[in-house]
């Protein structure tokens, strides 16, 4: 079965204190945020998808970040424990809406450590970054909640950008796209394809050939066109400045049975 919902969180008033890690830190325009913000939203919503806001985490700089907060394979949800203590408490609000969706929810424990933006699933197949973020014991717990729903749990080392999202995600018939300089491992994928732009590597699946990509990728764009899939381009440059990507001001909820 096939949903189209998604959980989106809207950007506080803390957000150009979000962290970085990989980027040199920028001025961050919130007023500009937040404009992109509704318009990445409205992009969803043309595309059929149905939205689901998550109560705000004002507190927490980065909780507009909201993929990063849960896993969820078919009707089960895997609430993450980020990586940076800062976004810990990002996950209640989060826990609430998957469990309103009819997901049962899951949690990973101390020591674990995971960020859903290391998580990247292909069919059954789901790919998880061992990286800044999630450490070897939230790769275990990971593996014990989804293997027995017959998930394939592939760990995938990330060194060189702050998710295994940042570097890769898929096109719809799994391919795997990565800007090569970045990815730590290509060969670990079955079919994969280089983007020439690093923000070319993310694409959120719209449905059909529609591909939900960032405006700074435009040569990325050009090559899935060519491709035969069509790109939609939003302007994210506020949450780039934040080390954010289309994939993750998002959590998309396609396998959900209600
Ligand atoms: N999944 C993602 O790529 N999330 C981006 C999170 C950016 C945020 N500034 C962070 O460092 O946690």
């Amino acid at each position: 079965m096939t949903s189209k919902k998604a959980l989106i969180r809207r950007p506080g008033p803390r957000l150009a204190e979000g962290l970085v890690t990989h980027v040199e830190r920028e001025a961050v325009d919130t007023d500009l945020a937040f404009a992109q913000w509704r318009e990445y939203v409205a992009a969803l919503e043309s595309d059929g998808w149905e939205t689901y806001l998550v109560e705000p985490a004002d507190d927490c700089p980065d909780a507009v970040f909201v993929e990063d907060t849960v896993v969820v394979f078919r009707n089960v949800a895997l609430i993450a424990r980020p990586g940076a203590r800062s976004r810990r408490e990002e996950t209640a609000g989060v826990e609430q809406a998957v469990a309103r969706l009819g997901c049962s929810v899951n949690w990973v424990w101390e020591p674990g450590t995971l960020d859903g933006g290391d998580v990247l699933k292909i069919g059954d197949t789901v790919y998880v970054g061992r990286g800044g973020r999630t450490n070897a014991a939230g790769v275990q717990q990971l593996r014990a909640v989804f293997e027995p729903l017959g998930a394939r749990v592939v760990a995938v080392p990330v060194s060189k950008v702050l998710h295994l999202k940042s570097a890769v995600t898929a096109l719809p018939d799994g391919t795997v796209i990565g800007h090569e300089r970045l990815v730590d491992h290509a060969s670990l994928f079955p079919r994969f394809l280089p983007v020439p732009e690093e923000s070319g590597a993310h694409v959120v699946l719209l449905g059909g050939d529609r591909l939900l990509m960032a405006a700074s990728a435009p040569k990325s764009a050009e090559l899935l066109s060519d491709l035969g899939y069509d790109p939609v381009l939003v302007d994210i440059s506020e949450f780039e400045k934040l080390e954010g990507c289309v994939t993750c001001l998002s959590v998309r909820l396609r396998e959900l049975y209600a």
